[in-house]
């Protein structure tokens, strides 16, 4: 079970995720969200990321060679895209030593052909509600069937309730932005420490 939690910006919630055991934390870049971050602040909350975690940067239809620039300047090592860019950024980024995630909604990914789930099939996935970061659950019937990979379940988990999405959609990880913070944009550690022990503890349970 891999726990991302996201949309960090201060240096105490970064350290309650990484003390709580999340395996990556993310960083929006996307601009217009409450939790915009700028690559300096970034790279100093990154900084005190230990190897094992893996940290994100959150983006949305910004061109990729900006997109490039911001990853290296934060000092993330993975990218997550959440618009309508081409494939070929995926593989610009791989080519640049980035890990990619491509975030898709869940009606979105229902409707794809098989064709284009199978080319997808090559990248790990985040399958979200329709507006992310948005604190929203999609439907079971918006996604239909679940992707074949790498997928992380994203789209108004909370601690109260990731444990029994979890079991339900059977992803390979979670999630979560709006579901941890006490107010929008503003994280709670409180609820950051509750969401991963809810989600460590139902892949436990699942796997007994
Ligand atoms: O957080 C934002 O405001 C945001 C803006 C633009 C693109 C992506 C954004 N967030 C992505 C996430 O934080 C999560 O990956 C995901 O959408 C889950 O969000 P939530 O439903 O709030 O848990």
């Amino acid at each position: 079970m891999y726990i991302k939690i996201c949309g960090l910006s201060t240096p105490e919630t970064v350290r309650t995720a990484v003390d709580a055991g999340a395996d990556a934390v993310g960083f929006v870049f996307a601009p217009g969200s409450p939790r915009t971050v700028d690559p300096g602040l970034a790279a100093r909350l990154v900084a005190d990321v230990p190897e094992t975690v893996e940290t994100v940067g959150v983006f949305r239809d910004q061109p990729i060679d900006e997109v490039i620039g911001i990853a290296r300047a934060a000092g993330v090592g993975t990218v997550q895209l959440h618009g309508s860019e081409p494939d070929d950024d995926l593989r610009r980024l791989v080519d640049e030593g980035l890990r990619p995630f491509r975030a898709l909604s869940a009606s979105a990914f229902g409707g794809l052909s098989e064709a284009r789930r199978s080319a997808l099939g090559a990248y790990r996935l985040l399958i979200d509600a329709a507006e992310p970061g948005a604190g929203v659950t999609f439907d079971e019937t918006e996604l239909g069937r679940r992707p074949e990979g790498f997928w992380l379940l994203a789209g108004g988990l909370t601690p109260e309730n990731a444990a029994r999405l979890f079991r339900f959609f059977e992803p390979s990880g979670v999630d979560v932005s709006s579901g941890v913070e006490s107010a929008r944009g503003v994280k709670d550690p409180v609820r950051i420490e509750a969401f991963v022990a809810a989600a460590r503890g139902a892949a436990g349970r699942a796997s007994e």
